[in-house]
C-alpha cells in the first residue's frame, strides 16, 4: 500500500539522522524537483510500513523554493532552506532538532563546511536561523519567543487548560511561539511526568489557531543548580507526529514558559532541558534590536544512508 504511494521519493537517496532520539529522513533535492505529497511523507516516515521517522526534510535550495525565494533575496547566505515535513506528511514552520540534523547532513553530504567555531545560515518557513558547530554538537539561533494569547497570558500568566487523556481535571497552561506552535502545562513531580499517557493527544483549550505541540514540563527544586543553569524535565505530545523523545522547539517554549511564570524572582537565560532522549541546552540571549533570542544547542547524528524504495 506505502510502496505506491512514494511518488517521486521512491529512488532517491536519505540519510537518516536523529537529534536527542527525534528522528528523521534527510533527502538532498538540489535543483528542487522532489514535489512531496503528505501521502508520500507518511509512508517514509510510517514506523512500520515506511523507513520510520518523526519527520522528513529536504535539503533545498533556497531560491529555488516558491514563495520564500524573494523573502531571502537580501540573504544570500542562507543557501540552503530547510523543508521539513511531520510523521502524518503535515508541514511545520520550525523544528530545533531538526535544525541540528540538518546541518550534521550537509556536513556529512558535503554540502556545505563547517569548522567547530563557524557559523551559517538557513532558510526556514519560520524565517533565517543562524546555526554554529560546537565541539559537540550544534547551536542555532531561533530567534525571539513570543506569548500566542499575548492579553490572556499578560493578565494572568496563564492562557489556556490542558487536560491529558485519562485525568478528570484540566490544567492551566501557557501558549507560546517559536515560530511553531507549543502549549506548556507544568505537572507537580517527575512521577506524574512519567506515568503520563501520551499515546493519545491531550485536550487542548482553546487550541492555537495551526494547532499545537503540548509540552509536560517540571522543574527542578531548586530551579538553578550551583552552576547558575536552570533544570527543567519536559515530555512532548507533537503536532503531527504523537511523543516524541525530544523537541528542540518545545523545549525553548518549555524553558520560556517556566521563565514567565517565575519572572517575578529571577530572570534566568541558561536553562537544560532533560527529555527521554538526552538534554538540550537553552539559552535566552538579549539581541541587538532591544528583543532576546533564544538559543537551542545539543547534538546530532546520522544513523544511516540508503535508497528509498526498492526496485
Ligand atoms: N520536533 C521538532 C518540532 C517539529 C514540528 C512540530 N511537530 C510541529 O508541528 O510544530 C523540534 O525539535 O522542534
Amino acid at each position: 500500500m506505502y510502496r505506491t504511494e512514494l511518488g517521486q521519493l521512491a529512488g532517491q537517496r536519505f540519510a537518516k539522522g536523529h537529534a536527542t532520539g527525534n528522528d528523521f529522513v534527510l533527502v538532498a533535492d538540489p535543483e528542487a524537483k522532489l514535489e512531496l505529497s503528505p501521502e508520500q511523507v507518511a509512508a517514509v516516515c510510517h514506523r512500520r510500513f515506511g523507513i520510520g521517522a518523526d519527520g522528513l526534510i529536504r535539503a533545498v535550495p533556497t531560491s529555488l523554493v516558491p514563495g520564500y525565494e524573494e523573502q531571502f533575496l537580501d540573504n544570500p547566505k542562507a543557501y540552503w532552506f530547510m523543508d521539513y515535513r511531520n510523521n502524518d506528511g503535515s508541514i511545520a514552520e520550525m523544528c530545533g532538532n531538526g535544525v541540528r540534523a540538518f546541518a550534521h547532513y550537509l556536513i556529512a553530504e558535503g554540502l556545505i563546511s563547517l569548522q567547530v567555531g563557524q557559523s551559517f545560515q538557513i532558510g526556514s518557513r519560520a524565517g533565517v536561523k543562524e546555526i554554529t558547530r560546537l565541539a559537540d554538537g550544534y547551536a542555532v539561533n531561533l530567534g525571539p519567543w513570543g506569548l500566542i494569547f499575548e492579553q490572556e497570558a499578560t493578565e494572568r500568566s496563564i492562557d489556556s487548560m490542558v487536560k491529558p487523556r485519562g485525568w478528570e481535571q484540566a490544567l492551566p497552561a501557557l501558549s507560546i511561539t517559536m515560530g511553531n506552535p507549543h502549549t506548556v502545562v507544568a505537572l507537580p513531580d517527575a512521577q506524574m511526568l512519567e506515568e503520563l499517557d501520551l499515546f493519545q493527544a491531550p485536550e487542548v483549550s482553546p487550541v492555537p489557531v495551526n494547532g499545537t505541540n503540548v509540552e509536560f514540563v517540571v522543574p527542578s527544586e531548586p530551579l538553578i543548580e550551583e552552576d547558575g543553569v536552570a533544570q527543567v524535565q519536559m515530555r512532548v505530545y507533537e503536532r503531527g507526529v504523537g511523543e516524541t523523545l525530544s523537541c528542540g522547539t518545545g523545549a525553548c517554549a518549555a524553558a520560556a514558559a517556566v521563565r514567565y511564570w517565575a519572572r517575578s524572582t529571577a530572570l534566568i537565560n541558561q536553562w537544560a532541558v532533560t527529555v527521554p532522549g538526552g538534554v538540550v541546552g537553552v539559552e535566552f540571549r538579549s539581541n541587538e534590536a532591544g528583543g532576546e533570542d533564544t538559543i537551542l544547542s545539543g547534538p546530532a547524528d546520522l544513523v544511516a544512508r540508503g535508497v528509498i524504495g526498492t526496485e
